[in-house]
């Protein structure tokens, strides 16, 4: 397989303040991997840079094996790379989501966006919002919506930050569903080690130090306590069965 991603001796400083150190990542094409980290650990910026919203201020980025050099980012760049940020409401800007899906298909240069619209509506089981305004859905349709809007203009890389924070239990269920089903290169930024472990089988895990320190398999990653411990993706705390008080490493599945 290709090379669509890779990223060698990455840092990105925000001013004065270090948020990637060092970073080494390649990612091929059609593969899936989640970004696994605690708060702060640098996940956002990472999908950031790979997005080509943000640039590396040290190291290379080269997307399909071409080095990436100038900060200009071409209109074929952005077709092909999709980003669904964490907090859905800061990439909402058409007054209903019908716009909203057909923008992109539009500034692309897509034809029959009509029929377009309406077939991703109805995969994503989202027909009856395409007249509502994006600002009137609950966080988890935002986020389906959103995803839709992405996914029409078929990117050949999709970057997603904390999907299913705002997602209940069946869309949880749908979203696993769709990205085993999907055909395209995945990066999923999550703190939910639940999660990550149903939607991947390579994890990389990012720490405080904003720096990658695992990448490789997710069952050698759950057994791994060190790992787990450092990048602050397990914790202890205080149990009560009962009468029965102890304490032990969680992972809350
Ligand atoms: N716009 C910004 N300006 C300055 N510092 C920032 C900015 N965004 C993030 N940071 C800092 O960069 C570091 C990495 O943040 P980032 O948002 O990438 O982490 P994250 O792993 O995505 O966290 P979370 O899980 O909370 O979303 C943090 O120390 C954060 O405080």
């Amino acid at each position: 397989m290709n090379e669509i991603v890779s990223i060698k001796n990455g840092y990105f400083y925000y001013e004065d303040n270090l948020a990637l150190e060092n970073i080494n990542l390649e990612v091929k094409e059609k593969e899936k991997l989640v970004l696994l980290g605690n708060n702060g650990s640098g996940k956002s910026t990472l999908l950031r840079v790979i997005a080509r919203l943000y640039f590396l201020n040290r190291g290379e980025y080269r997307f399909e094996g071409k080095p990436l050099k100038k900060r200009k980012v071409k209109k074929e760049f952005r077709s092909k790379v999709g980003i669904l940020f964490q907090n859905p409401d800061a990439m909402i800007f058409n007054p209903t989501v019908y716009d909203e899906i057909a923008f992109s298909l539009k500034e692309f240069g897509f034809d029959n966006v009509d029929d377009r619209v309406i077939e991703i509506a109805k995969e994503f089981n989202i027909e009856k919002l395409l007249k509502k305004s994006p600002l009137e859905l609950s966080g988890g349709e935002k986020q389906k919506v959103m995803l839709a809007s992405i996914m029409v203009y078929e990117p050949k890389l999709l970057l997603l930050d904390e999907p299913t924070a705002a997602m209940d239990p069946r869309t949880t269920g749908w979203f696993i569903d769709f990205i085993y089903d999907l055909d395209i290169t995945a990066i999923i930024a999550t703190h939910d080690l639940a999660v990550a472990y149903e939607l991947s089988d390579r994890a990389v895990v990012m720490d405080e130090g904003h720096k990658i320190v695992y990448d490789g398999d997710m069952e050698e990653l759950m057994k791994n306590l060190d790992v787990l411990l450092q990048a602050n993706l397990i914790h202890k705390h205080r149990h009560r069965h009962k009468k029965f008080i102890h304490s032990h490493y969680h992972l809350h599945f």
